[in-house]
């Protein structure tokens, strides 16, 4: 591989405490120098100027239905569409058919994303035997296997003792536990306890459902000190109880789907079921109470659990399937928080890249010496997701066929460009 030598772009790094203009090469996969003037005549030249530089993203939650429902995604399409979108790390749910509980599924996906080569694919294996929330699955199987996280994601564990067992079995592994949280019982509708589901009348999921299991997961942890990561926070009140637990030290983090940071639950009147998803979209109040937590740090990461359904799937707001793509939409999103002024670039990239990186203990970060996992983008570029530029095999966002600002010029995996953007 040539060596590379990106010129003149805006390098951001908030691990390196770095935010200036300058060069960068890469060689032999790994960053061999940053400064200003870089001069290297047998490497091929890109012209950085006007764009920005920063550690390529990590997203902890995706769903790339590989295998058993190869018909709305695949590990192929999936990883297309994170490397678009500035992503070389993604940690696929086990909510596949068959589920990720066993070795044999584990490394049927780890095998597959090699492949494939464009993104590191790390599963993330059931907690329970098919998901079913009635018996822990092997964890030392699993992470021997290369898991590296514990869920059943699409479904809570209800069961405390199970979970309580699990917490305090991953931590003896070195694994962590995620957990959808929506307890239920409580959560047996499909759009948010709202003036939505009482116009449409349409049985709703309450706030009360995370809340409830975002507090348990916490106190379990707490007790436990084991590390739970708690996916997709959609609620005011679970900010709140994990900012409360967070401040006595448990080993709490989390994730935000960047849908729940700009779309109240009156999207379902415009996109119908393109909008729905699990916890779902609520109100004002709970968009504040999230953009407070990404703020203030109780929030770690943003994490788009791209969720792929087929067209089919998404038809009638009852029986349609939770769940939005938005690998390729996270970038535009994020860059509105900036353009805002929520949060500046180096917590954006803090948010999209360093944490999760930290979370699942890869490298990440502009230092000399360090693998060249990087995203080249231009914060200003304006274009339209849809069948031209969409790389998914499904279309499922409210997104589809807006104009978003900020896209990716480039991704680079480990010295590899594996994305390079046609316009
Ligand atoms: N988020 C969703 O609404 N759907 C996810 C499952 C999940 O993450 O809960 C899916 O797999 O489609
Ligand atoms: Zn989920």
């Amino acid at each position: 591989m040539k060596p590379l030598l990106i010129k003149g772009s805006r390098l951001i790094d908030p691990s390196q405490d770095l935010d200036t203009v300058g060069d960068l090469l890469i060689e032999d996969g790994k960053i061999k120098a940053v400064g200003n003037n870089l001069n290297f005549p047998y490497a091929e030249i890109i012209d950085g100027r006007g764009l920005i530089l920063c550690p390529s993203f990590v997203d902890v939650h995706v769903h790339l239905r590989d295998p058993g429902q190869t018909y709305k995604e695949d590990i192929e399409s999936g990883s297309k569409c994170a490397v678009a979108g500035g992503f070389t790390t993604v940690v696929c749910m086990p909510n596949t058919q068959p589920a990720i509980d066993s070795p044999e599924v584990a490394q049927y996906v780890i095998q597959r994303a090699r492949e494939v080569g464009l993104c590191e694919v790390l599963p993330a294996g059931a907690l329970t035997k098919g998901r079913q929330g009635k018996e822990l699955t092997d964890f030392f199987a699993l992470k021997n296997a290369g898991c590296v996280a514990l869920t059943d994601d699409g479904s809570p564990l209800m069961d405390s003792r199970l979970m309580e067992k699990a917490l305090r079995l991953a931590r003896q592994l070195g694994l962590f536990v995620m957990n959808h949280c929506e307890d239920d019982g409580l959560a047996r509708g499909h759009i948010n306890e709202g003036y939505v589901s009482s116009l449409l009348g349409i049985a709703h999921r309450s706030p009360s459902a995370e809340d409830v299991l975002v507090a348990r997961d916490c106190i379990l942890s707490y007790h436990t000190k084991g590390r739970i990561h708690i996916q997709h926070l959609s609620s005011k009140l679970s900010v709140e109880i994990i900012r409360f637990f967070k401040e006595k030290s448990a080993p709490i983090s989390c994730e935000v789907n960047p849908y729940h940071l700009f779309f109240e639950e009156d999207e379902l009147l415009k996109s119908g079921a393109n909008a729905k998803v699990n916890p779902p979209l609520r109100r004002e109040e709970d968009i504040q109470a999230l953009l407070e937590g990404i703020k203030d740090r109780t929030i770690d990461c943003i994490a788009t659990d791209h969720a792929p359904h087929a067209k089919k799937e998404k038809g009638l707001l009852e029986s349609a399937m939770p769940g939005m793509i938005g690998l390729q939409t996270a970038l535009p999103m994020a860059l509105e928080l900036v353009r805002r002024g929520i949060i500046d670039l180096k917590r954006m990239v803090e948010l999209l890249s360093i944490n999760p990186a930290k979370l699942l203990g890869v490298e990440r970060g502009i230092k000399v010496g360090a693998l060249a996992n990087l995203v080249l983008f231009n914060p200003d570029q304006e274009w339209v997701l849809n069948e031209e530029t969409n790389l998914s095999k499904s279309q499922n966002t409210p997104l589809w066929g807006k104009t978003l600002k900020g896209r990716v010029v480039m991704t680079i995996k480990d010295g590899k460009i594996v994305y390079k953007s046609g316009a």
